[in-house]
């Protein structure tokens, strides 16, 4: 199972521009979890201070019991050795074929003979549909399958963490949903801890077993998939519906001024883009019928459980009606129809009001 990732009061800055600050959250082990925010927000920055690549001023970032912010440079380089990640482009290199690109690591890293080599690299290559295509160089390929290729590599070495950068970007949506279904068929597969930072609000509402979201400079949530595809907060509706109405601007702040007079143009009859009735909770996607089940599931079910009188109401009545399915959809019931919840370590934080932070609805 992948391992747990203990991020506490984290903050971030480049000079004077402060870009989070006191982030706290539990990746539970072998879930899939997923940060939202809009563009600019920090969310490529948080993922690279996850593998240290950038260094927090502030905080704590604990995996396998090593805070990767006070250890040595060798201790790092060991801890580095959990993750996978896929970049936005794929970050392959231009002058290899897919082969070599997936093989890379593994010739880095270890000293397995070529003929290893051979049957990790397609066997990845197959895990994420690209067998056959092993001989073309990037530049010969769409964009979505040099993601795929770049996932491919992110996982030859085991990773028992996934970091996954806008898997969509780039992307249709339908191919957007093939790439989503094969996250979720790798975390069944390998049980990894897996970080998706996204703004696509398919991806956010059927992927993750938990979700958080950054907004002007903080964490505004971040718990069990339920408590935020339910949250009433202005800045969650207007993320997941993608109206130009709320406190989401063109910019990152939006003044209560410009928020007044949006909403007398809407009033006026003005289409405030977005899709307006998409509420509530649509099914989880579910790994591929002939794929391991999903561990996380059951784990989950069970960390939910404990936590569940910490949530808010809304949220508990989603889980609860899980719950009565076991986790399992009925059908045609257009019920979740895989979302159960383990663990004991995802934290609903305070939640984004204008006049700040409220208390704490659960923390473990
Ligand atoms: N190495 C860096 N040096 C200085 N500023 C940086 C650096 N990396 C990122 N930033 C700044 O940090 C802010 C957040 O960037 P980041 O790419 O993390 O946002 P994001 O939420 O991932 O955005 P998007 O959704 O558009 O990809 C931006 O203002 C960016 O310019």
């Amino acid at each position: 199972m992948g391992v747990e990732v203990s991020v506490e009061g984290l903050t971030k800055s480049f000079g004077s521009q402060r870009i989070w600050q006191d982030v706290t959250l539990t990746l539970p082990a072998g879930e899939v979890s997923a940060l939202l925010g809009p563009s600019g927000t920090g969310k490529s920055v948080f993922l690279k201070s996850l593998i240290g690549l950038l260094r927090p001023e502030e905080g704590s970032i604990v995996i396998d019991g090593t805070d990767i912010l006070q250890c040595s440079s060798k201790e790092l380089y060991e801890i580095r050795k959990l993750f996978g990640v896929l970049f936005q482009d794929g970050a392959l290199f231009g002058s290899m074929n897919l082969y070599d690109n997936v093989a890379f690591p593994l010739r880095e890293h270890t000293k397995k003979s070529e003929s290893e080599i051979r049957q990790i690299v397609m066997s990845k290559l197959e895990l994420v549909g690209l067998l056959g295509a092993e001989s073309k160089l990037p530049g010969e390929i769409s964009g979505g399958m040099r993601k795929r290729a770049g996932l491919a590599r992110a996982l030859v070495l085991d990773p028992e963490i996934i970091l996954v950068d806008e898997p969509d970007s780039g992307l249709d949506p339908v191919r957007t949903t093939y790439i989503s279904q094969t996250l979720i068929d790798i975390n069944a597969e390998i049980d990894a801890t897996i970080l998706i930072v996204s703004h696509n609000i398919n991806l956010a509402r059927t992927v993750p077993d938990n979700i958080g979201m950054l907004f002007r400079r903080q964490l505004v949530m971040f718990g069990p998939r339920e408590v935020l595809l339910t949250s009433d907060e202005p800045v969650v509706k207007q993320f997941l519906n993608g109206t130009m109405i709320g406190p989401i601007g063109m910019s990152e702040e939006k003044d209560e001024a410009t928020m007044a007079h949006e909403q007398a143009l809407v009033e006026a009859g003005h289409h405030a883009g977005g899709v307006e009735d998409v509420e509530g909770i649509v099914p989880q996607m579910q790994a591929t019928p002939g794929m391991p089940e999903r561990k996380a599931v059951r784990r989950r079910q069970e960390r939910v459980r404990s936590i569940l009188h910490t949530l808010p109401e809304k949220a508990q009545q989603a889980i609860l009606e899980d719950l009565e399915h076991g986790g399992v959809a009925p059908a045609h019931s257009g019920y979740p129809a895989q979302h159960g919840y383990a663990d004991d370590d995802t934290q609903v934080i305070p939640v984004y009001s204008p006049e700040g932070p409220q208390q704490p609805q659960a923390q473990n």
